[in-house]
């Protein structure tokens, strides 16, 4: 088993604050999923984990008691920490099959390619579609299966549902859901979609202007609609 622990993490964009003091831990095999309103500092926590350069950050990040403190942005990937942002940044004019390929490292297995094409099923016959021709349900299972060729440790996933109808968000559960035993990873997966949340996590943390208000399993935060309502937006439930 392996370990993402956060410790004490807060982050700035130039002066403005954006996280204080959050703390958290996901292992290999397990989902961890992070919820709250727009601007509560989701996207800020996982940027701070792979220390882009856009924000300051303070407080710890180790895997497997090593820092990451030090690691510049486009290494930590061979740290085995693979970023999924939420904007599905795929090379819109290289085919499917390409973007897979580029994102190869050397971390990964000689049969990498076939084993994240079986658990992302949907990617497979889009092999030699381009990424200015994929759906916006498309582009997310790209990305993900383009973060599975770094054959990572662990996914940082940031709001894979945004924009996606529920047809395609419970397609993409059902893959999601396979992925930490398929590969022996752990998920780190921020949302404002709490249904998706709750489906797939071990541990659920809520955030609220950049701290971390309440952590609990999803059964106990299903139990609690108090928190529901403090913490989460109306369309978010
Ligand atoms: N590049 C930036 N420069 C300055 N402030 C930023 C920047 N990105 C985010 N912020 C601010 O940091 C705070 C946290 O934003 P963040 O994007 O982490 O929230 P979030 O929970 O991911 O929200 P969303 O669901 O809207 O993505 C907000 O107040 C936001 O305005």
């Amino acid at each position: 088993m392996r370990e993402l622990i956060v410790t004490g993490l807060s982050a700035k964009y130039g002066l403005a604050v954006a996280l204080t003091d959050v703390s958290l831990a996901v292992r290999t095999g397990e989902t961890v999923g992070l919820l709250g309103r727009n601007g509560a500092g989701k996207t800020t926590l996982l940027k701070s984990i792979i220390n882009n350069p856009e924000l300051s950050a303070s407080g710890e990040v180790t895997v497997d008691g090593t820092s990451l403190r030090k690691v510049p942005t486009y290494r930590v990937a061979r740290r085995g920490v693979a970023w999924v942002p939420d904007n599905r940044r795929i090379f819109t004019a290289l085919s499917v099959e390409e973007n897979l390929h580029i994102a190869r490292s050397r971390r990964a297995a000689p049969d990498q390619l076939e084993r994240v094409l079986a658990s992302v099923p949907l990617v497979e016959k889009l092999l030699k579609r381009r990424g200015f021709e994929l759906s916006g349900g498309e582009q997310q299972a790209v990305t993900i299966a383009r973060a599975l060729m770094s054959a990572p440790d662990f996914l940082l996933l940031d709001e894979p549902t945004e924009g996606l109808s529920p047809l395609i968000v419970e397609q993409l559960q059902e893959s999601i859901a396979r992925l930490p035993a398929l590969f022996d990873l752990g998920i780190l997966v921020t949302e404002q979609n709490f249904r998706f949340v709750t489906a797939l996590a071990d541990r659920v943390h809520i955030l609220e202007t950049g701290s971390a208000v309440w952590t609990g399993t999803p059964d106990e935060l299903v139990a609690r609609p108090d928190l529901i309502n403090r913490h989460l937006s109306v369309g978010e439930k």
